[in-house]
Order: structure tokens, then sequence, then C-alpha cells
């Protein structure tokens, strides 16, 4: 079927491909069971709409990707997107970890080419499982032609969302994940891809970034920010050698009078600080709760803390340098 769209699922495992004891088994059951192929088998309706390849990366719950996997799948993406016989991608993912991957390919990913990630909320054996209709709208968006240049998306609950934006937002149901205030792209129905609205933020063929001769990326770990909060987890992540610090602070990124020097010493040791907030929403105001012109400090912007934590690891492959980190901060 020549005029259809080549897509290549590459399949990492997750609920997606998770199996329970019993059709209303949706808590207790094993993630990243069953392989591509099969979770392919299971939607015959995508024949009629792409020309479907797959292949297995990994096979593993979300929880346990790791900086290495994103730098594995990256260079995969990359690869496969080469080539002139692929038009787009879908990866199969858990959800627990999935805006995470999404936000890292956003950055690292040298094509225009459609990239979707997709999962479920329940496994592949419960009653109502989501895993196939959110594969077959995968497939969809991936295909569509109007997804070109709008960078990696994920796809889940016939809505789809920009890696930049999107977060899982519920433990369980399979509603969760979310762009709240900033918005969701579009949405997918009837088998065809409809979009809205995009991210101002430049991704992919846009960025900075090249992974093309990484093997590792630079340490960089969150200290979560709550009330009585101490310096331990800090000054043990900056002894163990972290090259960052995301400081996951309450409200719009304040410190705690007994963690700022910890912070201010860290710094001045070399590593980088980014205030981000625990909060879920809004502007992480530069120079707001802190002053950090004095301290060399960076703002996060809008960016989570798990996904401040991948831009700055990136930052780090380039450069030192506060300024340009925060200036980056602000571009992606
Ligand atoms: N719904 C899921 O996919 C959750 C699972 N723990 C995972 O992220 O692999």
């Amino acid at each position: 079927q020549q005029k259809l769209p080549n897509i290549t699922i590459l399949a990492t495992g997750g609920t997606i491909a998770g199996t329970g004891a019993t059709s209303t088994t949706t808590v207790g059951y094993t993630a990243a069971t069953v392989g591509v192929q099969q979770l392919i088998q299971a939607v015959p309706e995508l024949s009629k709409i792409a020309n479907v390849k797959g292949e297995q990366v990994f096979q593993i719950a979300s929880e346990s990707m790791t900086n290495e996997h994103w730098l594995t799948l990256g260079k995969r993406v990359n690869a496969l997107l080469a080539q002139n016989d692929v038009d787009g991608i879908v990866i199969t993912h858990g959800t627990d970890t999935m805006e995470e991957t999404a936000y890292f390919l956003n950055l690292v990913v040298k094509s225009r080419k459609p990239v979707v990630l997709v999962g479920a909320m329940r496994p592949s054996t419960a009653l109502s499982a989501d895993g196939p209709i959110n594969l077959y709208n995968a497939v969809v968006v991936a295909g569509s032609r109007d997804a070109i240049g709008k960078g990696v998306m994920v796809a889940m609950n016939d809505q789809i969302h920009s890696a930049r934006d999107v977060t899982k937002t519920n433990t369980s149901t399979p509603d969760s994940f979310r762009t709240a205030e900033l918005g969701l792209m579009g949405y997918i129905q009837g088998g065809k891809a409809f979009f809205y609205r995009t991210s101002t933020r430049k991704h992919t063929v846009d960025t900075e970034f090249d992974i093309a001769n990484l093997t590792a990326l630079p340490q960089v770990d969150i200290v979560y920010g709550y009330a009585n909060m101490n310096t331990v987890a800090l000054d043990a992540l900056v002894a163990a050698g972290a090259k960052g610090i995301i400081h996951a602070g309450v409200g719009d990124g304040s410190l705690a009078a007994r963690v700022k020097p910890g912070l201010i010493a860290a710094r001045k040791k070399g590593t980088i600080i980014v205030r981000a907030s625990r909060v879920g929403q809004g502007i992480l105001a530069r120079n707001g709760e802190a002053n950090d012109d004095e301290l060399d400090f960076v703002a996060a912007d809008t960016l989570s803390p798990q996904k401040a934590r991948i831009l700055l690891m990136l930052a780090l492959t380039r450069t030192n340098s506060t300024a340009d980190i925060q200036r980056m901060f602000y571009t992606y």
C-alpha cells in the first residue's frame, strides 16, 4: 500500500505492554511483558492507516528509565528518521516517565518528521484497556502531515500534547495526561489528527544539542522543597559529584533560610543551581523569591523540576555559563 505513511513503532515496555492476573486487575499487574509484534497484532486497524514496522528497543517499566536508555533511544530515532522510508515514529512507553523521555527527545531529535509517545494507564489484559486505541491514535498522529515540524508529542486519551508542557496528573486514571493552563495541541478523532495550538519554544531541528557522540550525560539531581527542609540530601548529592542541582522549591521557588547557605556553598564549588517549583504551574520568576543575579542561580521558567533536570543535563554538554544556561531555559 504505497500511499500510506511508513511508521516505525519503537517499543520500550510500560503498562501498555503489561499483563495482569485477571481482566479486572488494574493495579498489581506486571508491566513490560508483551512484545512489540503482539502490540501491533492487537490493533489490526493499523494496517488501514499506515505501513507499520515494529522494533523492540527495551522492555522495561518506565520508572527504570535512565539517561543511557535515552541516549540509545534518541540515536535510534535519529537514525530511523534519516531514512527515506520512515515517515514517522511512535514510541510505546510507560507513563511514569513518558513526559521526561518526550522532552529529552524534543531537544535532541534532528528531524521534522513526527515522533509520538504513547502508553496506557491500564494493562493490556484489562477490561477497557486503553492501550490499543491509544496506539491507533498515536499512529494516526505520526502519519499526519499536519504533525510535521511540531516537535515531539504525546498522544493519550484522544488528545495530543506537546512534550515540553505535558505532565502525568493522576496515578491511575486514563485521563491522566494534561497540559493544564498552557493548553493541549489537539485531538484525535475518527482516525484523524486535529491541531489547534503549538508551543512557541524551539525544539528538534532548532536546538543546539547533539547526542551523536555522547555516551553519558552530566549528573544532575533534584532536591525537593517542603516545610522543615534541611540540607542533608543537597549536601549528599553535591558530595556525590552532582554537576547540577534542581531545587524543586515550594511556591515560586522560595529558598528556606536553612537551605539557602547550602545552595550558595554548592554554587561556589561549581555546581549549577536551577530554581524550579514543586507547584506544577506558572513561571518561576528570575530574581523573584531569590536574587539569582547575585547568587549566580538559574530560574527554570515554566519547566517542571523533572524537565528542568533534562534541559540542564543537555545544557551542561555545551556550557558552564549560567547566563548561557538561563538563555536556554527561556528558549526551549
Ligand atoms: N501506566 C504505566 O505505564 C506505569 C508504569 N509503571 C510505567 O511507567 O511503566
